[in-house]
């Protein structure tokens, strides 16, 4: 920033636009079905074989064709021998006319049957299955394909991958998937205030809770950081451990951010010759972070030390990058009416519990230190004031 105009501070949502602006995508990679869980896709995903792959009994009981008992009354039932049965796993053999089998769920409903009478419901008399009304085909006959038929699109391009995907999938005989590949990740917690562990004789030390936290919640995201060690109050060192990070896609520092032209994360990222797009956004808390690209290309983050402020950041800040650079659309939250005192032209994070009947019940303490609010929350509310009144946005917690 050295002699550079300091960029305007923009407000929450013109920040994530200018991150996603950034954030190109990183091209794409095949990768076995399980290992796409929390990935996205990159490209349709059509399925491999038909599901089910055969028409298959939904029940236990007894395969024969519904066209067999069109005449039957109680009066003159029709009887159908019981010449075989069918079980799960093994290719039926050829039906004969006037005749039933008994069947497994799951298992292939011989070629010609098209009823699967359930065992409960079954009159058997002499090794025949007696059946006195006329009924109509399909009955507990899982069709062919009527879920997915082979070559058809199941996925659109762009989709996060869940545990549910990853079961439908293996169903349709989809071995691999084509997702977008993911950013190399370095955290680097900075201040002198961590550089030992907490004790005794060191009363004045911290733990070093942001860089185990945003692991966490890039974890939750199938995402691996890196974690480097802390790094002192000291604009070279902290150059130097940048420089050095420098070969990652991202790199997130927390603490340090705030302060004028002559903070250390200011002058470390200037001497590095780094572009900043901002230093500062239009919102509480957070207020202070900043978003730069580094000589190599990387996407910087400078995340304010408090942690609601380094979580907020790490979030919605470095979750815009993540999601652009996947393909992924911008969050959208859900609106919702509420009443706070929001500041104009100031977006308001607010740790907040969404009740079972669909309430929001703002939690009392917002302060950008305690954690303890956090851990009772279940959302975000994102607060502006507009013109029209106070607006919220409902968010997930991660
Ligand atoms: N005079 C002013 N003081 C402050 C302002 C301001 O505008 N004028 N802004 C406040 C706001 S808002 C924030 S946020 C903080 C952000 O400051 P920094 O990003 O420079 O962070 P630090 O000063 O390094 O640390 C703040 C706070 O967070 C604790 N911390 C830091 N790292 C960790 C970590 N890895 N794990 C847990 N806690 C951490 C640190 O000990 C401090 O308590 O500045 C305000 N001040
Ligand atoms: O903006 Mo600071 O992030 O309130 O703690």
């Amino acid at each position: 920033m050295s002699g550079a105009p300091r960029p305007e501070r923009p407000s929450f949502d013109a920040a994530l636009a200018i991150i996603r602006e950034r954030s190109a995508p990183l091209g794409r990679e095949t990768v076995g079905l399980l290992d796409a869980l929390h990935r996205v896709t990159a490209g349709d995903v059509t399925a491999a074989s038909d599901y089910p792959r055969f028409d298959a009994a939904a029940m236990d009981g007894f395969a024969f064709a519904a066209a067999d008992t069109a005449d039957a009354t109680p009066e003159q039932p029709s009887r159908l021998p019981i010449v075989g049965s069918v079980r799960a796993g093994i290719h039926p053999t050829a039906h004969a006319p006037r005749t039933t089998s008994r069947i497994s769920t799951g298992a292939p409903v011989p070629a010609g049957c098209d009823y699967v009478l359930p065992h409960e419901e079954a009159r058997v008399e002499q090794d025949r299955l007696t059946l006195d009304q006329a009924l109509a085909a399909g009955r507990n006959v899982r069709r062919r394909g009527e879920d997915a038929a082979a070559g058809a699109r199941v996925l659109s391009s762009g989709t996060w991958v869940t545990p549910e995907i990853i079961g439908a999938l293996a169903c349709y005989g989809v071995a691999t998937l084509e997702v977008a590949r993911r950013p190399s990740i370095t955290l680097l917690p900075t201040g002198d205030e961590l550089l030992a562990q907490p004790s005794a004789d060191r009363p004045a030390a911290i733990f070093d809770a942001n860089s185990v936290m945003i692991t966490a919640l890039l974890r939750a995201q199938g995402l691996e950081p890196l974690r480097a060690a802390p790094v002192s109050d000291d604009a070279a060192q902290l150059e130097h451990a940048i420089a050095a990070a420098s070969d990652s896609a991202i790199v997130v520092t927390t603490g340090g951010a705030s302060g004028g032209d002559h903070d250390h994360l200011g002058q470390a990222l200037a001497r590095l010759g780094a572009t900043v797009h901002f230093h500062g956004v239009r919102m509480r808390p957070g207020k202070p972070l900043l978003f730069a690209t580094l000589p190599s290309g990387a996407l910087f983050f400078g995340l304010p030390g408090n942690p609601v402020a380094a979580l907020l950041g790490a979030r919605f800040f470095v979750g815009a990058a993540l999601r652009a650079m996947s393909g992924l659309p911008a969050e959208r939250g859900e609106t919702v009416a509420i009443e706070t005192e929001s500041r104009p032209d100031t977006t308001v994070f607010l740790k907040a519990v969404r009740e079972p009947g669909g309430t929001i019940r703002i939690l009392a303490d917002q302060r950008s230190h305690t954690l303890r609010p956090l851990i009772a929350a279940n959302c975000w509310v994102v607060a502006d004031a507009t013109p029209e009144g106070e607006r919220g946005r409902v968010y997930p917690l991660t």
